[in-house]
């Protein structure tokens, strides 16, 4: 029998076009805010969170210098960070540069399963997800939400699935507890809106105005109001970015009874103790294109059997270290002092990097045989660190 997909997007691309004048249109959230998202009243957008967390879409990396002068070549191709940008000049002269944010991007995500969407900064996740929430349309390519498409058929998937956006979305002068019973109050079925700020440690706060509430105070009011209505599918952007432990634990908790519950899950992440634990499936964006999609356990499980680490001091020449080891042994320093080793691991393996240690003078400290991590994946494929 054919899978069930809650999400399916196929060949996505989307194209940022940013004149030397202004920058691209913001989504209308005042359209389609969260709220509204959630069958609740339309909603006032911000430009950006207080306490640090970061505006839905910060500034690109194109400068009005990317674009090529008139009387040039009128196109030009460069990347910079994780997109590709292409300098164009627009007729009447104006310069323009053009992002690739989604460049032919698909996935699919089964009915019932938790989703962590992982990617360097700038990668496309934002644009991918909020593509799918209906906020803005795409270039070309095909998405499918709950079988519908997200902006079309947005009145009949409103009701059916919440959203919790990086910003935006809420009313500054609200109450948190008013606004969360207003969301409650658009839906069919909804939670209990008391129990549900009790859970997520928001109890007390609740005759706080919003703009009042902590960074954190107000990303679990995000949390609360996206899941609120019951909905089947919830798109939660970067939930647990800048909590402090007992939040990420409340939203990993309250994520992990959403998925007992059967509510499909979609999230993005840069944490991937987060991705390891909460997700059914790991889906890895790197310049707007998936790389890698599967299990945890599945993406560790490819590649090398096992890894050895060692400290040691910093620039060794792993280049005559591999030429020491087993054919098919791969490695690399990094970061400075910490060397990775890979291949098949056995007490060869082991014996070969500890003789070559020891002819050449260096002292491996902290010697350790691991398995192959989510992280390590990620590195090799996109070729940046994720936070922690
Ligand atoms: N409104 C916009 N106008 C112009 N460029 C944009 C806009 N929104 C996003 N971008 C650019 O598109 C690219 C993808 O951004 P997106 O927000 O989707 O990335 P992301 O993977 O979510 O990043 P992060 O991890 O930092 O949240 C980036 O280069 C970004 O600067």
């Amino acid at each position: 029998m054919a899978e069930v997909l809650a999400v399916e997007v196929t060949d996505l691309v989307k194209i940022y076009r940013r004149s030397a004048g202004g920058n691209t249109a913001r989504p209308r959230y005042l359209r389609a805010g969260t709220p509204e998202a959630s069958g609740g009243p339309a909603t006032i957008p911000r430009s950006s969170r207080a306490h640090g967390r970061r505006q839905a879409h910060p500034p690109t990396e194109t400068k009005q210098g990317d674009a090529p002068p008139p009387g040039r070549a009128d196109r030009g191709t460069q990347t910079r960070g994780t997109q590709t940008i292409e300098g164009q000049v627009l007729p009447g002269g104006e310069r323009a540069a053009q992002i690739r944010a989604v460049d032919g991007l698909s996935l699919s995500v089964s009915v019932g399963s938790v989703t962590a969407v992982l990617g360097p900064n700038g990668a496309g996740k934002t644009t991918t997800i909020e593509i799918c929430e209906g906020f803005r349309a795409a270039d070309s390519g095909e998405v499918r939400v709950l079988g519908l498409d997200p902006i079309r058929d947005g009145a009949a998937l409103r009701p059916r699935v919440g959203v919790m956006l990086q910003a935006g979305g809420m009313y500054p002068g609200a109450r948190a507890g008013e606004m969360l019973r207003l969301i409650a109050a658009h839906h069919a079925n909804p939670l209990d809106a008391g129990v549900l700020m009790e859970r997520l440690g928001l109890a007390e706060v609740a005759g706080v105005p919003f703009r009042r509430l902590s960074g954190g105070q107000q990303q679990r009011l995000s949390l609360a109001m996206a899941v609120v209505g019951r909905p089947e599918l919830v798109f939660l952007d970067e939930p647990t970015a800048g909590l402090d432990v007992q939040g990420r634990r409340d939203t990993w908790e309250l994520i992990e009874e959403l998925r007992l519950s059967g509510v499909t899950v979609v999230l993005t992440t840069h944490a991937m103790d987060e991705a390891e634990r909460l997700s059914d499936q790991v889906v890895i964006v790197n310049r707007g294109r998936v790389v890698a999609a599967g299990s945890p356990a599945e993406l560790t499980r490819g590649g090398a059997e096992g890894q050895l680490r060692f400290r040691a001091p910093v620039g060794l020449d792993v280049e005559r270290l591999l030429l020491a080891l087993p054919d098919g042994t791969t490695g690399r320093e990094g970061p400075s002092g910490h060397y990775l080793v890979q291949g098949t691991v056995d007490p060869q393996l082991l014996a070969a990097v500890t003789a070559w240690c020891a002819s050449n003078g260096v002292l491996a400290e902290d010697l350790r045989v691991e398995q192959r991590t989510l992280e390590d994946v990620f590195v090799e494929l996109t070729g940046s660190e994720l936070a922690s």
